[in-house]
């Protein structure tokens, strides 16, 4: 089967910026494909030029062996799209909304807006303009999936949503590809990905920066460490020396009969826990970097956009 989606040397400049760059991406059916980066590393870009909303300045993109530009509405209606920016308006309530999108859209099963309503827990009854910011993103996911499509395209589908509202649409995410559909899914949540993609591709400054199986992501592997413990006798300096070789990279001070340790552990804790068990723990935190962090540490680039230069338009 060919792939669900191909770019080849996928580019777009706004000016002088170039928000993505020689992108080659490929998608294959059935596959949830993770695509994974920092604010302003292209993302929502490329997402926007699959389904036509800008047009690229140059290399090629297909979306179900079509081009999107000449796809139309007849490639449109194949997919299910939640933008990064979900925008509603207007005095209707969601039933009749979720009604006008589906006039347009593929034909929507009975029962299943409903359906999809419920689990993600959106009262379709309120009107639009009066639903919080996470009820709208829900709109925007039952819009996306109401038709079955046969590809998903989602931009950063969970911002706004709660903990449990999250965990319920990556099980959608797992249902659609139990059913032979394909996702394609932006975030900037490492941890999201992680639970539902197979494939990922990480962006940083609009280029792939590392491309692969879930599984062989080095981004995961980065942690950071906080610790507080007793000498079980005194060790003097060696804790650190230790630490060190198990793989902490930081800062061990020795206050007061208490050794305080700071640092970063890339790839795998277990050496610096068991060197830590030794000792009489007094806290332990260990937590995961913010993928911006990871990026730049893991793949040398710089990975956020210059702070100074914003946006043109939306
Ligand atoms: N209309 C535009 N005009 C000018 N620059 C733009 C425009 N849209 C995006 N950019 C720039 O292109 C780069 C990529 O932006 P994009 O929104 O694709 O990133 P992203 O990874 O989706 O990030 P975010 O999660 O913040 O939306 C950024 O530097 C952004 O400022």
């Amino acid at each position: 089967m060919p792939p669900v989606i191909e770019t080849h040397a996928l580019t777009k400049r706004y000016g002088s910026r170039t928000a993505v760059s020689s992108l080659e991406l490929t998608v294959e059916p059935g596959c949830v494909f993770g695509l994974i980066g920092p604010n302003g590393s292209g993302k929502t870009t490329t997402l926007r030029m699959l389904l036509d909303i800008i047009r690229p300045t140059s290399g090629q993109v297909h979306v179900l062996g079509i081009s999107p530009r000449a796809g139309g509405a007849a490639l449109r209606r194949r997919i299910g799209y939640v933008p990064g920016d979900f925008r509603i308006s207007g005095r209707g309530r969601g039933r009749t909304l979720l009604e006008h999108f589906a006039q347009v859209s593929a034909p929507v099963a009975a029962g299943r807006v409903e359906a999809l309503a419920q689990r993600l827990g959106l009262d379709l009854s309120r009107p639009v303009r009066s639903l919080s910011k996470g009820n709208r993103q829900k709109l925007g996911l039952v819009q996306a999936f109401m038709h079955d499509p046969e590809l998903l395209v989602l931009d950063e589908p969970t911002s706004g949503l709660d903990p449990l509202v999250q965990r319920e649409f990556l099980q959608m995410v797992a249902e659609a590809r139990a059913a032979g559909r394909s996702v394609l899914l932006s975030s900037h949540v490492l941890s999201e990905i992680q639970q539902s993609a197979d494939q990922v591709a990480v962006l940083s400054r609009g280029k792939v920066v590392a491309q692969g199986d879930v599984a062989s992501l080095r981004l995961n592997r980065l942690r950071h460490v906080r610790a507080s413990v007793v000498p079980a006798r005194d060790t003097g300096p060696g804790l650190g020396d230790e630490l060190a070789a198990a793989g902490l990279q930081g800062t061990v001070i020795r206050q007061d009969g208490t050794i305080h340790v700071q640092g970063t552990v890339e790839g795998g804790m277990d050496a610096v826990i068991k060197v830590l068990a030794r000792h009489r723990v007094l806290d332990l935190a260990v937590e995961e970097p913010d993928l911006e962090e990871s990026v730049l540490r893991l793949y040398g680039e710089p990975a956020a956009a210059d702070p100074g230069q914003g946006r043109e338009s939306g």
